[in-house]
């Protein structure tokens, strides 16, 4: 068995003048739940459908479960379970038979794991797909990536249209799912609905890959915001220029900055005065992740990029 789940070496897409994907680099390990993330247009379906034998690229390779993509779609698409962005299927059909057909599509699935899927998501495989609100579909797509406990998941925006309850019901398929030894990939635009169930992941912006990192060592990474109060003004020359401060300022007896990394300078450099006040909080991941997002982090302080 290959330990690598996903490989992509200098992928890249165009559409036409518009570039998609721009040598973009990656491995997903066997086993792993990945998180891929990025906002809205940085080329997280095009990745998807790259993998899937969907579009082609325009120049690198992608390997999936040690198998080309394109030459070996047929066995590879039954060791896969994928979820579309835009997941559609027949509305005239109820949402059990089309599950029905889609199993029979992949060698065939027990009724029995249909139903406790169907049941632990609490979808109704009686209603016409038709009737469905576009959470209840999202849940057929659910169901039909899952049942037959493939080896790779790829799923994009699995929790797109999802309550807050379904959603955490999924992430708990998801944690099952590795338990299982299964792969899973999946993509979202937001850190938080990733950041519980994800080993490690992935951030894009406009085609090209921001970082890679572990959930740990992103969260490692996050700065801390710092407020020290002091029993009267302190010169704000003690405090430039110390290791990992930054976004300084001095207003009378209040001082306030980043730190990234060790805060042991600022400390030393606070007890030189009467501290009457400190306050110290982490950057949040979902703050992190902004910073990437827009931009502000295109030089990742410690990051390593797979
Ligand atoms: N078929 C297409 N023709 C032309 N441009 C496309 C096509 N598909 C995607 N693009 C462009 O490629 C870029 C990446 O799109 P993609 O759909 O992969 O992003 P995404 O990260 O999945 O975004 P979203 O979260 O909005 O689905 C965007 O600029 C998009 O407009």
């Amino acid at each position: 068995m290959t330990t690598t789940a996903i490989e992509l070496d200098h992928l890249s897409k165009d559409y036409g003048t518009r570039r998609g994907l721009a040598d973009l680099s990656l491995q997903v390990r066997s086993g792993e739940v990945f998180g891929y993330l990025g906002p809205n247009g940085a080329g997280k379906s095009t990745t998807i459908r790259l993998l899937l034998d969907l579009i082609r690229p325009t120049s690198g390779t992608a390997r999936v479960l040690g198998l080309d993509p394109r030459g070996d779609a047929v066995r590879l698409h039954r060791r896969i379970g994928y979820l579309a962005g835009d997941f559609v299927v027949d509305g005239r059909q109820k949402a059990g038979e089309c599950l029905t057909f889609l199993a029979g599509l992949r060698g065939g699935v027990p009724a029995h794991r249909i139903a406790a899927l169907a049941e632990r998501l609490e979808l109704d495989l009686d209603a016409r797909i038709k009737s469905l609100s576009k959470g209840n579909r999202q849940k057929v797509g659910l169901v039909q990536a899952f049942m037959h406990q493939p080896e790779l998941l790829i799923l994009d925006e699995p929790t797109s249209g999802l309550d807050p309850l379904v959603q955490q019901t999924f992430l708990d398929m998801v944690t099952q799912a590795r338990a299982d030894g299964q792969t899973v990939f999946m993509s979202s635009h937001i850190m938080s609905e990733v950041e519980a169930v994800a080993d490690r992941v992935a951030i894009i912006r406009q085609g090209r890959l921001v970082t890679t990192d572990t959930v740990a060592d992103l969260r490692a990474r996050s700065f801390l915001h710092v407020q020290i109060t002091f029993a009267a003004p302190v010169p704000a020359a003690e405090f430039t220029g110390l290791p990992g401060v930054t976004d300084l300022a001095v207003d009378g007896t209040t001082l306030t900055c980043h730190i990234d990394g060790s805060p042991d300078p600022v400390i030393k450099a606070a007890a030189q005065h009467t501290v009457t006040a400190l306050r110290a909080d982490t950057q949040d991941l979902e703050e992190l992740f902004h910073t990437y997002y827009t931009g502000q982090a295109d030089q990742p302080r410690n990051g390593s990029a797979a």
